[in-house]
């Protein structure tokens, strides 16, 4: 059976990557690490060498979705699944690996998410401590796709990519664990006419980061989309907000965790707005639907 380490990495076209830096660095409050030979822009918000890479875009949305495996022996036994799912599956070349701080790396088309997916194992020695800025993100948290495929989508990242499905809300929304990592989800799988980015997560420490976040975000005028709020299928509280671009983000703390044995069966929870928010905010319509369609592996190669 595959087993990771987290969702670690995200990738993410901007249309001002100045504008996209400051922002993410200011408001969002990850730390800027390098700018690479692309132009393109890495920051972080954990132990990792980065987690987030902006790249200057035409158009704004999801580039690249990377997941950490647990260690080396998972590599080529994921990689021989991915092959006999019929996908092309492309080792990445050395100079990017290095750039990356990887050992190794996979990117794939996934077909039914219709995004790039990339799996990664991380060089040794290249953790080192993240000094929260502005919000006291403790990591990246989840990554959600729109799919008009998701039932097929869900099927094949649990009985194929072995992760596990923590609850669903209706047919709207199916929450993963990246198994065995403990969080509720670190990927959610939302039915949608097209393929594009949700949301991205950063789980952050307590109630105070979501309270001065609702200031910052007021006072850069940047919207807020849906929450606070208490979503209770994770117990999370939450908060949502639109970067420059208009894609969704969210902030959230208090998420429930898993055993990685004898862990609570999945539940199938009405489709209900009490649902989404016990708290019982209104969703903004700009919430979940701002990002153009993800990014092709042609794309999301180059440079490699
Ligand atoms: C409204 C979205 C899809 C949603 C719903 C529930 C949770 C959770 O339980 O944590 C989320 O993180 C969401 O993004
Ligand atoms: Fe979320």
């Amino acid at each position: 059976m595959i087993r990771y380490q987290k969702f670690g990495r995200v990738e993410l076209n901007v249309t001002d990557l100045a504008r996209s830096r400051r922002y993410y660095e200011d408001i969002v409050g990850l730390q800027f690490v390098e700018q690479g030979p692309e132009g393109e822009v890495l920051l972080r918000c954990d132990h990792d060498h980065h987690n987030v890479v902006l790249h200057a875009a035409a158009s704004a949305g999801l580039r690249v979705a990377g997941f950490g495996l647990e260690d080396e022996s998972q590599f080529e036994p994921l990689r021989e699944r991915l092959r006999a799912a019929g996908l092309d599956a492309r080792e990445i070349p050395p100079a990017l690996c290095a750039r990356h701080r990887q050992q190794r790396a996979l990117r794939v088309f996934e077909p039914r998410v219709g995004a790039v997916i990339e799996f990664y194992l991380p060089l040794a020695d290249t953790a080192r401590p993240f000094r929260p800025g502005v919000a006291r993100i403790q990591r990246l948290g989840h990554v959600v796709f729109n799919t008009p495929r998701a039932a097929e989508a869900i099927a094949f990242w649990r009985d194929v990519l072995n992760f596990r499905v923590s609850d669903a809300v209706g047919e709207m929304v199916t929450f993963l664990r990246v198994w065995p990592n403990p969080w509720h989800h670190g990927i959610g799988i939302a039915s949608a006419p097209e393929y594009s980015l949700h949301h991205v997560n950063y789980m952050v420490s307590e109630i105070d980061d979501i309270g001065r976040a609702l200031a910052r975000l007021r006072k850069a005028q940047s919207p807020v989309v849906f929450g606070p709020g208490r979503h209770p299928a994770s117990e999370s509280v939450f908060l949502y907000f639109l970067d420059p671009d208009g894609l969704t983000m969210e902030y959230s703390f208090g998420m429930e965790a898993f055993p990685e044995r004898f862990a609570r069966e999945p539940r199938q929870l009405p489709l209900a707005p009490e649902w989404l928010d016990a708290w019982g905010s209104e969703r903004d319509p700009r919430c979940f639907t701002g990002a153009a369609p993800n990014a092709p592996l042609e794309a999301a190669m180059e440079g490699a």
